[in-house]
């Protein structure tokens, strides 16, 4: 069988400057997500996006001692800081993961140990081949970055990427009747420069069939699939269904992870934003080269906690490597009014990502202005 949680960091095995000779301690060591006799792990395979990493030096030196001594992915990650852990076996009952790592320790981690089961399941209906050539095969994608750019010129006030939101963990549902393709195109006709487009079902209540069918509808804005991606599959899937841009979560992706996704985002031609919510999230996304586009999330995927201040001391302090460096900044969540826009505006973000405050209204079109306090042009 594939790798089915194909982060690269499963990938270690694989990676053609890893000898063969070291490779069985490795495969011991290595947490397969079906379970540690699932399959012989391919010693001479070639991952191609691994080898252009390595050869860009972009894998330092320290992420290759980490492969080459056969840690494990949750202590990659926790080396890093990231609290989120895997727990890489999703044919295991979870009462069984929970006696080994116990209850999830956050909303975020049960959401990622879902998406471990869920992904799996996606690879078995539809294998990572067909997926990519499906990505293959679709129209070309938009470009997201482009939009946001030219929006914020034209308006004087961050571009607006308006999210089709059913609900959430922490809202419930925020609209009953829910038309996805109806909401998408009140957005665009009211200035928004991107969508973005919920495809988590357990818990927003979204859906790829959604986003394809936003699509397929004649909008013509460049999408973001919001999704919590762990797996290259999703990414192929994501474009496969008319998505121009991919979420990627410093809180869950240690930086071998990003780089290697951002990879395939450039491969694809698709935009990454990379989503932040704190100081070391920040600084960890700000190394990493080929980073065009940053999203700094008020609320805390952890404890549902909003703070719009978290834009502002994020930017305080990065600001000046962020323009330098040519980066775009999103601000995310929790905005509702023409203050809000203002505030994260004069802490140096270009674009806003807003979902309920729009969501919620009876027209969410209209709302927009409301929003800005003025119209946006198109
Ligand atoms: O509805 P709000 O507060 O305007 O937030 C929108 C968006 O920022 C939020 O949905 C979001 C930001 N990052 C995420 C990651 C996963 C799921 C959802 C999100």
């Amino acid at each position: 069988m594939e790798s089915l949680l194909a982060s690269p960091s499963l990938y270690r095995a694989s990676f053609p400057r890893a000898s063969a000779a070291r490779c069985p301690s490795r495969a011991r060591l290595v947490f397969t997500p079906a379970g540690p006799r699932a399959r012989p792990l391919r010693c001479g395979a070639k991952d191609s996006i691994l080898e252009e990493l390595a050869q860009d030096d972009m894998v330092n030196a320290v992420e290759l001692a980490q492969w080459e001594n056969g840690k494990s992915i949750n202590d990659i990650a926790a080396s890093q800081g990231i609290r989120i852990r895997r727990h890489c076996r999703p044919s295991v009952p979870l009462k069984e993961i929970e006696e080994e790592l116990g209850a999830p320790r956050n909303i975020l981690e049960k959401i990622i140990w879902d998406k471990e089961v869920e992904v799996t399941e996606g690879h078995a209906k539809k294998p990572l081949k067909e997926v990519i050539e499906a990505a293959k095969q679709a129209p070309p994608a938009r470009d997201f970055f482009g939009a946001l750019e030219s929006a914020f010129k034209r308006n004087g006030v961050p571009a607006l990427i308006a999210e089709v939101k059913k609900a959430s963990p922490s809202r419930g549902v925020l609209r009953e009747n829910f038309n996805p393709v109806e909401i998408a195109q009140a957005y665009e006709k009211n200035g928004a420069a991107c969508l973005s487009i919920l495809t988590d079902e357990n818990y927003f209540q979204g859906s790829f069939e959604n986003l394809a069918k936003v699509r397929n509808s004649g909008v013509k804005c460049p999408l973001l699939c919001k999704e919590f991606v762990i797996d290259k599959w999703q990414i192929y899937y994501a474009r496969s269904k008319g998505a121009d841009a991919i979420l990627l979560i410093a809180a869950v992706l240690p930086d071998l992870d990003i780089k290697y996704f951002l990879r395939i985002c450039k491969e694809l031609g698709m935009t990454a934003l990379i989503e932040v919510h704190d100081e070391r999230e920040m600084e960890r996304v700000l190394k990493i080269s080929g980073v065009q586009l940053i999203g700094i999330n008020n609320r805390s995927l952890e404890t549902f906690v909003v703070d719009t201040s978290n834009t502002k001391m994020l930017l305080e302090k990065h600001g000046d490597t962020i323009r330098e460096k040519g980066i775009l900044v999103v601000g995310e969540s929790g905005l509702f009014n023409p203050d809000d826009v203002a505030y994260v505006q004069n802490a140096g973000v270009s674009a806003v990502l807003v979902g309920e405050s729009l969501v919620k209204q009876d027209d969410p079109g209209r709302a927009i202005s409301g929003l800005f306090g003025k119209e946006l042009l198109r």
